[in-house]
């Protein structure tokens, strides 16, 4: 059969098939040539601390303190799953120069999780202990958003402190308003925290709440996290602030976490995906978790199936009418529940 000849085009498309083709045997024959290395070192606990594409960055302590902590580039086994920033690994150094391998992820005792562009839910940090769910008077607090991230915290397992920032603005108005929101979270067991990121007012109780934990900031746009890490994290520690610098204006352009540890002996974890982090896959069944007042209550309604809405007997309708529940977070359970898809998804993110 004779030849067609191609035209430009064509052979473009060909030589781009071809480029891809060799593109993905490099990287197979880069994997191979890290998993069979017979010159890696003893196994070795460590922590991930940031993570870039193929390459992650794992710190291996050998004792407290910044002197005995030591960073290392590894690649990682194509047959683990998803690394994540703060996910603890077993990892193998090499014996001379080179990238170390991650060989294991340790089990995660808690993960945050948020949907990638195709709308699966990917983790984002694990190991993270404390949620400080930012807030400010301005932009105006809203209780149903602080809900959504209290709902989201301990249906992870995260123990969620409020913070108040801004405290500079509040005036003779607001002040009421602004107490009366903070000693309804209070009551139900959540510590509130009053601060001034522009005045450094209220660190010292900040940093001995992120003393000796894994905590991640969250909150609205405009509350002022980024300014609040500023506050906590040592000049020389500023990477949170370079990433946090893209969101400045409330554009979310970089999506890598990076763990990095506090003048308290604490460690923070990082990134604008996790700032946004909201209730992106949970039931109504979950939600009323979410919410340990109301979840307490739930065993005494009259109807096994009661929705909680406007049966006879609610337990919860109950406490509410009679002012042993806030009536404003029945409110809520009933507003994010109604923002709940078919699926159990919810359609909005803590962003919005
Ligand atoms: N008055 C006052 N303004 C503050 C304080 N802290 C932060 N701000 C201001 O609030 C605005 C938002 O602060 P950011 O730190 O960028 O807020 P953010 O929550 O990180 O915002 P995103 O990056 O969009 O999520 C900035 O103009 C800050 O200067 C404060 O304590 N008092
Ligand atoms: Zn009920």
């Amino acid at each position: 059969m004779a030849k067609r000849k191609l035209n430009r085009r064509q052979r473009w498309r060909i030589e781009k098939i071809q480029a891809e083709k060799r593109d993905r045997a490099n990287r197979r024959t880069d994997q191979q040539e890290i998993l069979v290395a017979d010159d890696l070192g003893d196994e070795q606990h460590g922590v991930i601390t940031a993570h870039f594409g193929q390459q992650v960055e794992v710190e291996s302590a050998d004792g407290p303190g910044a002197e005995n902590r030591t960073t290392r580039r590894c690649h990682f086994r194509a047959t683990l799953e998803q690394l994540v920033v703060g996910d603890k690994v077993i990892w193998q150094p090499p014996k001379s120069e080179g990238l170390g391998v991650v060989v294991a992820i340790e089990p995660r005792d808690t993960v945050l999780k948020r949907p990638d562009m195709y709308g699966n839910l990917k983790p984002v940090a694990a190991n993270v202990e404390q949620m400080l769910v930012v807030f400010a008077p301005l932009p105006t607090p809203s209780s149903s958003l602080l809900d959504r991230y209290l709902v989201a915290a301990e249906l992870s397992g995260i123990a969620a402190t409020l913070v108040l920032n801004k405290a500079d603005l509040i005036d003779d108005t607001l002040r009421p308003f602004v107490d009366e929101l903070s000693d309804m979270y209070r009551h139900l067991g959540y510590p509130v925290l009053e601060v001034c990121a522009h005045q450094r007012e209220g660190l010292t109780p900040l940093h001995e709440a992120l003393a000796g934990k894994t905590s991640v900031f969250v909150g609205q746009s405009g509350v002022g996290k980024s300014s609040l890490i500023n506050g906590v994290l040592p000049e020389a520690d500023l990477q949170v602030g370079e990433l946090s610098s893209n969101s400045g204006l409330g554009q979310h352009t970089t999506v890598t976490a990076r763990l990095v540890h506090l003048p308290t002996g604490g460690q923070l974890i990082d990134s604008p995906g996790i700032r946004e982090f909201g209730l992106w896959h949970i039931g109504e069944d979950d939600l009323l978790h979410g919410y340990r007042e109301l979840s307490e209550l739930a065993g005494y309604c009259k109807f096994r199936n009661c929705s909680h809405r406007n049966e006879p007997g609610c337990a919860l309708i109950l406490a509410a009418q009679n002012g042993d529940i806030d009536e404003e977070r029945l409110a809520n359970f009933y507003q994010i529940s109604d923002t709940l898809n078919e699926d159990g998804r919810e359609r909005y993110s803590t962003d919005s």
